[in-house]
């Protein structure tokens, strides 16, 4: 795959400055206000009846800070976190492992749960459900099933599509958190956050314009303010000025919405090979050279929240916003919206 800059997915370039940026509480975790306050009611009742949190599932696009809010889970709760994955986890004795290994009330984060094997999805349903594994031990006749007693603990699972989670699954989770898009206020208050990390400074005009173009996606805002910086202090700013900003993001090819050229190639391949759509995803796929599940799970969705494309019973299709973006006019014939 290309290599993006405004892609949600986590991305080499950002190991090195993501570990030093979670926030760590959830005073400290900005936005989402919803998800914050269902939380900290759900946090502040399991502590007084010193009882372990229900599971949580978060879901929502990459780069949203699901596996941060993860980790305040765990800390807020008092307890310690555990990470694994669906895919790293790939027999039930992987799981039976890492379970019986907890301590009573702990966090075990699960990113990307709709990967887990089935056969592992079966064996977490008691354990969620009523803290004991059933494990078969052996083949054959000699083959039996023996009763592992688990700790309490709270499930925090991760995913970016929760459309793929076995309804039994889903179920056993008591608390459903669903990551949206950052609305531009509490982007620039990232922003601003990260670059005092940085130990740097940014006019209130420049972390406005890198909010903008960051598609909602506080991990796209700084991997951009990361890159924005370099330039600032080569050409010896003291603060990151908003001309700075415009340049860096041009030579970026990142435009006015955030979008850059595998967005334009999208866009405007509904326009012109398909009159603007409708158009199923995998013929939209087959056109552009993408994998389809990578369009729907990454660049569609911040498309879809502006309002660029919309999605249709009979495929998708381009909105006269996506037309005026490229300074195009919707032909009259198009006009079946
Ligand atoms: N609410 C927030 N306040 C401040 N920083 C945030 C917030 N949410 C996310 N971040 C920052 O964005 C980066 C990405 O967050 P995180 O890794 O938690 O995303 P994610 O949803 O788990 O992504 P993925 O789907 O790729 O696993 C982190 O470096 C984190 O510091
Ligand atoms: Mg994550």
């Amino acid at each position: 795959m290309e290599e993006r800059v405004v892609t949600g997915e986590f991305q080499e370039e950002d190991s090195s400055v993501e570990l030093n940026l979670r926030p760590t509480t959830l005073s400290q975790y900005i936005g989402q206000q919803k998800v914050k306050e269902n939380l900290s009611i759900f946090i502040q009742a399991a502590k007084m009846r010193e009882e372990p949190l229900d599971h949580v599932l978060l879901y929502g696009p990459p780069g949203l800070g699901k596996t941060t809010l993860a980790a305040i889970i765990a800390n807020e709760m008092g307890v310690q976190f555990r990470s694994t994955s669906g895919p790293a986890i790939e027999r039930a004795g992987d799981l039976a492992a890492i379970l019986s290994s907890l301590e009573p009330g702990d966090v075990l984060f699960i990113d990307e749960i709709h990967r887990l094997p089935r056969s592992v999805e079966e064996v977490l349903y008691p354990a969620m459900e009523d803290f004991f594994l059933d494990i078969v031990i052996g083949t054959g006749p000699s083959a039996r099933s023996v009763r592992i007693d688990l700790p309490p603990f709270t499930l925090v699972g991760a995913t970016t599509r929760a459309g793929l989670l076995s309804a039994p699954l889903r179920d056993r989770f008591g608390v459903l958190s669903r990551l949206e898009f950052y609305e531009a206020k509490d982007l620039c208050a990232i922003i601003e956050r990260t670059a005092e990390i940085f130990n740097t400074s940014i006019s209130q005009a420049a972390a406005v314009e890198v909010a903008r173009r960051s598609r909602g996606t506080p991990r796209i805002a700084n991997r951009l303010l990361k890159r924005i910086r370099d330039i600032s202090q080569v050409k010896g700013e003291e603060e990151i000025s908003i001309d700075t900003t415009g340049e860096a993001l041009e030579m970026l090819q990142v435009d006015k919405e955030g979008l850059d050229h595998i967005d334009h190639k999208l866009l405007k391949g509904i326009i012109h090979s398909f009159q603007g759509g409708p158009v199923g995803l995998d013929t939209i796929a087959a056109t552009i050279g993408e994998e389809s599940q990578t369009i729907e799970d990454v660049y569609e969705p911040y498309l879809l929240q502006i309002g660029f494309i919309q999605r249709t019973p009979r495929g998708r299709v381009a909105t006269p916003k996506a037309y005026e973006h490229f300074g195009l006019k919707v032909a009259d014939e198009n006009e079946h919206r």
